[in-house]
């Protein structure tokens, strides 16, 4: 299996279950792998046979300036299904963490793991 992989992307958005944090936007730190669909890319030295990772930051940040949620768990569904559903990838790991929210935890946050049912 090919993975693609984005670490310590961070993000900056509103999330949380607390007043403040409807307000006040937290930056998030994203690590995700992603499995690609095919791998003609390596055969073929074509972006249009890639699965085009710049493409993956741009809708994640779009999904993040449009939404807002108050779960970790939520974001991270969020954004797994928009990866397996648009990118046709056959598999996709997510974790997303806040940082310094809670004093004594450097980031706490979730990994979520989900294929094409
Ligand atoms: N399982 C979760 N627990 C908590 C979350 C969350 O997103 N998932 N969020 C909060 C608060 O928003 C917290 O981050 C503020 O300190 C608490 N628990």
């Amino acid at each position: 299996m090919d993975i693609i992989f984005l670490k310590e992307f961070r993000i900056k958005t509103l999330i949380g279950i607390y007043p403040w944090e409807r307000k006040i936007p937290q930056t998030i730190e994203l690590n995700i792998e992603i499995a690609l669909p095919s791998r003609q890319a390596g055969m073929s030295d074509r972006i249009e046979d890639a699965l085009d990772y710049s493409q993956v930051v741009h809708r994640i940040n779009a999904i993040l300036d449009q939404q807002h949620f108050s779960l970790l768990e939520a974001l991270t569904e969020n954004i797994a299904q928009m990866i397996l559903i648009e990118f046709d990838s056959p598999w996709v790991k997510i974790s997303a963490a806040k940082l310094d929210v809670i004093p004594g935890v450097k980031q706490l946050g979730i990994c979520i793991e989900r294929s094409q049912s």
